[in-house]
């Protein structure tokens, strides 16, 4: 078995999914994991935030777009308007669900991710009915049943072994041999939908590709393969061919967008190579990331965007790290605020951490704790691994450079956006 991932750029027409058809060929044992289409989850994040506000207007205004917008590419698919009966039922069910909550901020991440996860159903609805009308038979996983999640939203782990024997009993159970199942989303033991943190798919895959024993997983993206920056941002990025599993963990947990952090783990504990590779071009090797690979000889530049930097100091002067270290980061921890720097001094702790729709409570409740505490919103993390004087020279001397971490090998600049 293979395992290949479709992130939403990939799907983000129907051009994607016929390219996705294309890139299919007439392969067999494949486990196809797909993202929402394009924008389709920021759109249901809005969705959530029109219920969280009581706002059903701009709820009812965002499932109305995106209702078009799967129609549009569905009319393009079957060539004429064209209504899919599961399409047309998932989303009177998102309606139902925005129109009829009885909304409570204490079950926000519970219905953030109910909202959400439409997203994955609809498009793997779609792209399994068109590979069924192109003459590819294939088999829809219900990833909310096959995959066990902890009893967390919003950022749930999943659970491998308990998931191992639902997902192998659908995969042995099915005549077909090729499955298409939604990336990013999973069930809790209490029954209830999660979604794996956003940008989750790669992770999905993997712990697919991990359970199954695949013999290789291949992510397809809309670059040649991972570069040693985002070209979005440093134009001049160059693709690296090999990584291995440590190097990528690194980059992915500095913030490298192109793969996501939790995705390494389950293809390592098997040894599953992992191929990063373009959908405009099946014939592009892409980059392999395994156990072993040749060193990387370029600086790697990773920009984590969307930080918060707080600095904490302890009313009485007290030595924050030694005396109030446990106490800060348990509430941080108890408030899921992901912290990636760390500077600290005799009374000050400097922390950069994502932002969260949580960071207010957790600065509320440090002050009840009797620390001062000052936010900087706005933030961002340079990471560069492999650095050199010139390239330091050049993004860590800057008036917005609040931090500037070095070790030998790596650099860690935060800086005011
Ligand atoms: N080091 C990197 N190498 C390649 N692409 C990167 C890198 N860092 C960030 N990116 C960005 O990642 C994007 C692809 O990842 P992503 O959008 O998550 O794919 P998908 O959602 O389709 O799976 C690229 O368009 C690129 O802008
Ligand atoms: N659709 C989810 C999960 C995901 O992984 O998407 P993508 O593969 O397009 O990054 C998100 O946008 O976060």
């Amino acid at each position: 078995m293979k395992v290949y991932k479709f992130g939403g750029a990939s799907v983000r027409n129907a051009e994607g999914v016929r390219n996705l058809r294309n890139i299919i060929d007439d392969e067999q044992n494949l486990f196809i994991i797909v993202s929402a289409m394009g924008k389709t989850t920021n759109a249901l994040e809005r969705v959530f935030e029109g219920v969280q506000r009581g706002d059903r207007e701009k709820s009812a205004a965002e499932i109305a777009r995106l209702r078009e917008y799967h129609a549009a590419i569905i009319d393009d698919l079957w060539h004429g308007p064209t209504r899919l009966e599961r399409v047309e039922a998932l989303f009177a069910e998102l309606d139902r669900v925005a129109a009829e909550t009885q909304y409570r901020a204490a079950d926000a991440e519970l219905w953030y991710d109910t909202i959400v996860a439409f997203g994955e159903l609809l498009s793997t609805t779609v792209v399994s009915e068109y590979l069924a009308s192109a003459g590819v038979a294939n088999h829809w996983v219900d990833m909310r049943r096959a995959l066990v999640t902890q009893q967390r939203h919003k950022d749930a782990s999943v659970d491998i072994d308990a998931s191992a024997f639902r997902l192998l009993a659908e995969v042995e159970g099915a005549a077909e041999t090729i499955f298409v199942g939604q990336g990013f989303i999973g069930g809790a033991p209490d029954g209830t939908t999660t979604t794996l943190g956003r940008e989750g798919s790669d992770y999905s895959a993997a712990v697919v590709a991990n359970i199954l024993g695949a013999e290789s997983m291949s992510v397809w993206k809309d670059v040649d393969g991972v570069l040693n920056a985002d070209p979005k941002t440093f134009p001049d990025a160059e693709q690296i061919k090999e990584l291995n599993y440590l190097d990528t963990i690194e980059l992915a947990y500095s913030g490298a967008q192109i793969i996501h952090p939790k995705t390494i783990k389950p293809l390592q504990n098997k040894n599953i190579p992992l191929y990063v590779r373009p959908f405009g071009d099946k014939r592009k090797p892409g980059t392999v990331i395994r156990g072993t690979s040749a060193p990387v000889t370029v600086p790697i530049l990773i920009l984590k965007k969307d930080q918060v930097f707080l600095t904490v100091r302890s009313r009485d002067f007290s030595f924050v790290l030694e005396e109030k270290f446990a106490t800060i980061f348990s509430l941080l921890e108890r408030y899921r605020i992901k912290t990636n720097l760390i500077h600290n001094s005799a009374v000050n702790l400097g922390l950069c951490v994502d932002n969260s729709w949580h960071i207010d409570e957790a600065v509320a409740e440090f002050r009840d704790e009797g620390f001062d505490v000052m936010k900087v919103e706005d933030m961002e993390l340079l990471t560069i691994r492999g650095y050199t004087d010139e390239l330091l020279a050049k993004y860590g001397y800057t008036p917005k450079v609040f931090v500037r971490q070095t070790t030998q090998s790596t650099a860690r600049i935060v800086r005011k956006k």
